[in-house]
């Protein structure tokens, strides 16, 4: 029976992607000649494990977790798993008419414009009862009736065939096609499905701004996963400290079982409904409701779905999509679906036409709720007319490039006129307005921040003149002495509560310094010169003491004015300054951008490589000493995008306070991982292996006298040597980077930057120093 159903589920595989074969060679064409390539500037990047390696460790991963599982004793006992169902549906059905809570974090009690649709709530779906129950676990999802319905949906067992080809290459150009063809197949045959498919593939419930995250722990996973295989919670434990991925202990616990039944196909809408849900859940009995629904989607699981969905639901897939991949993947399917549409040839320039549009739009709009279902009706035609810069949805900040020396300023910008502004040390904030008065703040990283600054919000009506109807502000938040009427050190923000921020208790008053205006009265204004800009940011606001101001700017031009000009904001409690192209085209606003029009100077790094860089801590060493009891020092990396690495930079063990060091070997405790990712990359060799090795979560901001090259260290290895990394010398702790994911750490493009400055830097000193040396 079991085998009949396996090879009808092969079967129904393979009609799938019959369609496909002819387009995917056409995709591969095109990604193996794509414009990627020509872009790349290094001189060669090995992956850092080869997918033989990569293989290999996935087949041995999987051998140790059956060998695991096989030295417990396995306790089969159906009868108590029947009854462990039977007890958590009695559960649900109880909970259901509980009222879930949703995380979104939002000042203003109302929903987004582009707020995800609303999820169903598929325990109360009352599709499964009790007497439904097979004899044995599997307890069916959906009934035949619904399943019928569904039956046009898209799987998630096409899903993770997808997943299951990415994770056997590390190529970026080949994940793009994989992923490209897949994207492609949904459009054709299920496009309504086509939002979900694309939130799943990056692990994501809704945009970043939504707020809901999956995450779940790992105790509440370990449980279902024992309930739902008929394991022992201490059986699942040791086969986990044994492999390390929660994903593949179920994986193989679900292929230990034996089934009766084979359990409908998981859709992705089903999927993607559950699994929000269970982020939703809170308050009483949230984890037993969460175990249930964990424990039904399990059910419905084959092959290597167990897998991937204990993945997701840990909020760590291990794929390594990057949005990049995602984008240029969903642009390409979209173009090729139009073009098939319409019965036209699709050309390279239209592809990489295609790539452009989507990845601006997304830069200015990053909510796949707004732009998928603009792509499925139209493709990328009108994508910029039908998905513009709203408020209430963020938008990504434009960034500056760091700057070591004052002559670099003026060959930047050569005769073009700039301005500069002082550089505030607090925390970015887009501040956004809407027609109807709703009032948010995002940060860097496009989260709703608006719950921690109920301060700010209270202000609005004192520096909003009635003129601006509706905006989106560009501004750093900062700490405000109201004594003394000066800005307070960053360390002073950084103490404000995150959440739950209530306006009376609010020790530390925060204020805003604005430095532009990207959206006015209906109006983009990103397209607009920074002067322009400007105008209307001076002509729709009023400076409040304490609460709102504009940045303080210069508009000198010469070398002698910004040198004083930076001395001037240091006195001023800032870091230093930003200047920034001010008339032209070339003034307009970047989003997401790392621009040459922006330029930073901080003070403090004009002697060292001209900026601090936001590395992901991945392992540690034991303290001696005084330290035994905490982590003495830390490997730090930084993030390879194109390779999809985090490569090892510098070992750290400066600049700490011993409450910090007690403070992250707690938190750092919690993010042990057995052995080092596949995605780390750092030499073999055992004098260099951390003592511990951590997931990548945490990032911290750093400082470092100078970079050098290094075997040992992986950082941009191929930028300036085939062989050798770049590694940083004496390097000191910072601060905790909060606002900032481990994926927007320092990249390693960024640090082969910094390495050629400082080469550049030095040959000019040493020629200034010495005169006469290039005469011999
Ligand atoms: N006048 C200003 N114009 C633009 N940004 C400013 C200004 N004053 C302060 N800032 C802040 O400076 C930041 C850029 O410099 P900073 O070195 O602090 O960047 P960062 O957050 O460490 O990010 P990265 O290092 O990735 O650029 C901006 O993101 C913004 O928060
Ligand atoms: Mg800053
Ligand atoms: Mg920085």
């Amino acid at each position: 029976m079991r085998d009949i159903f396996r090879h009808l589920r092969h079967f129904r595989r393979s009609l799938w992607f019959k369609p496909m074969s002819g387009r995917q060679s056409n995709i591969s064409k095109f990604f193996t000649l794509g414009p990627e390539d020509a872009r790349k500037k290094r001189i060669s990047t090995p992956p850092a494990v080869s997918e033989n390696e990569t293989t290999s460790q996935t087949v041995k991963e999987k051998k140790n977790v059956t060998v695991a599982l096989k030295n417990e004793k396995l306790t089969n006992n159906g009868e108590k798993r029947r009854s462990d169902v039977l007890e958590s549906l009695k559960e649900e059905d109880k909970d259901a008419s509980d009222t879930m809570e949703v995380k979104r974090s939002k000042v203003n009690d109302q929903s987004s414009a582009s707020s995800t649709s609303s999820s169903s709530n598929p325990i109360s779906e009352g599709d499964t009862t009790p007497s439904d129950i097979p004899p044995i676990a599997e307890t069916p999802l959906e009934s035949t009736k619904k399943q019928e319905k569904k039956k046009s949906h898209a799987t998630f067992a096409d899903m993770v065939s997808t997943f299951t080809k990415i994770e056997k290459t590390s190529k970026r150009l080949e994940i793009i096609d994989i992923m490209g063809t897949y994207f492609f197949s949904i459009l054709r045959n299920h496009p309504d499905d086509l939002l979900t498919s694309v939130y799943l593939s990056i692990n994501k419930l809704g945009p970043d701004y939504s707020g809901i995250e999956l995450g779940i722990g790992e105790s509440i996973i370990m449980k279902a996963v024992a309930e739902s295989t008929g394991q022992t919670l201490q059986q699942i434990k040791q086969a986990f400290h044994k492999v390390g991925d929660l994903g593949l202990v179920a994986q193989s616990s679900r292929q230990n079982q034996p089934t009766m039944f084979q359990p409908a196909a998981l859709t992705l809408p089903f999927l993607f409904d559950s699994l929000k849900s269970i982020a939703q859940m809170s308050g009483n009995q949230s984890q037993n409701r969460k175990i249930g629904l964990i424990k039904r989607l399990l059910s419905s699981c084959q092959g290597a779905e167990p897998k991937y969905l204990i993945r997701a639901l840990e909020g760590k897939l291990r794929l390594q999509l990057a949005e990049k991949t995602i984008l240029v993947s969903l642009a390409n399917a979209c173009a090729q679906y139009h073009a098939d549409k319409k019965h036209v040839q699709l050309s390279q320039s239209d592809r990489i036409h295609a790539e452009q549009t989507l990845r601006d739009v997304y830069s200015q709009v990053p909510s796949y709720d707004i732009i998928v279902p603009q792509l499925i009706e139209h493709g990328v035609e009108n994508l910029r007319e039908t998905c513009k810069l709203t408020p209430g949805v963020p938008t990504k900040p434009m960034l500056a490039k760091p700057t070591k020396q004052f002559s670099e300023v003026l060959d930047t910008f050569d005769q073009a006129t700039f301005t500069c502004e002082y550089k505030y040390d607090g925390e970015r904030a887009q501040v956004h307005y809407t027609e109807d008065g709703k009032f948010y703040v995002f940060s860097r990283n496009s989260e709703d921040m608006s719950v921690r600054y109920p301060d700010i919000m209270a202000s609005v009506p004192k520096w909003r003149k009635p003129e601006a109807k509706s905006f989106i502000l560009d501004c750093e938040a900062i700490a405000w002495d109201k004594e003394e009427n000066r800005i307070l050190p960053f360390q002073k923000l950084a103490t404000r509560k995150r959440k739950d921020v209530k306006l009376e208790e609010i020790k530390v008053r925060a204020g805003l310094f604005a430095f532009d205006i990207l959206y006015l009265n209906g109006q983009s204004l990103l397209d607009a010169p920074f002067s322009e800009r400007r105008k209307h940011l001076y002509s729709m606001f009023q400076p409040v003491t304490g609460e709102f101001d504009f940045a303080k700017r210069s508009d000198q031009q010469s070398v002698e004015s910004i040198q004083e000009f930076l001395e001037e904001s240091v006195k001023d409690s800032c870091e230093g300054l930003m200047v920034k192209m001010l008339e032209g085209p070339e003034s307009r606003y970047e989003p997401s951008k790392r621009s040459r029009h922006w330029l930073k100077i901080k003070k403090d790094y004009l002697s060292g490589v001209g900026d601090s860089l936001d590395l992901i801590v991945v392992g540690a060493y034991h303290g001696r000493g005084k330290r035994t009891s905490v982590y003495g020092a830390f490997l730090l990396g930084c993030h390879d995008p194109d390779s999809e690495t985090i490569q090892t930079v510098c070992k750290l063990g400066t600049g700490f306070s011993e409450e910090q060091l007690e403070q992250f070997h707690k938190q750092l405790s919690q993010i042990v991982i057995p052995k080092k990712k596949d995605f780390y990359s750092h030499s073999e060799a055992p004098p260099h292996q951390p003592d511990v090795w951590f997931e990548p979560k945490y990032l911290w901001e750093v400082l470092t006298a100078d970079l050098s090259l290094s075997p040992v260290y992986k950082a941009a290895i191929g930028y300036i040597q085939e062989d050798k990394g770049i590694s940083l010398r004496f390097p000191r702790f910072v601060r905790v980077r909060e606002d900032k994911n481990w994926e927007d750490a320092t990249t390693s493009e960024q640090v082969s930057e910094f390495y050629r400055s400082q080469m550049v830097h030095n040959q000019t000193s040493a020629r200034a120093s010495s005169p006469n040396v290039e005469e011999y």
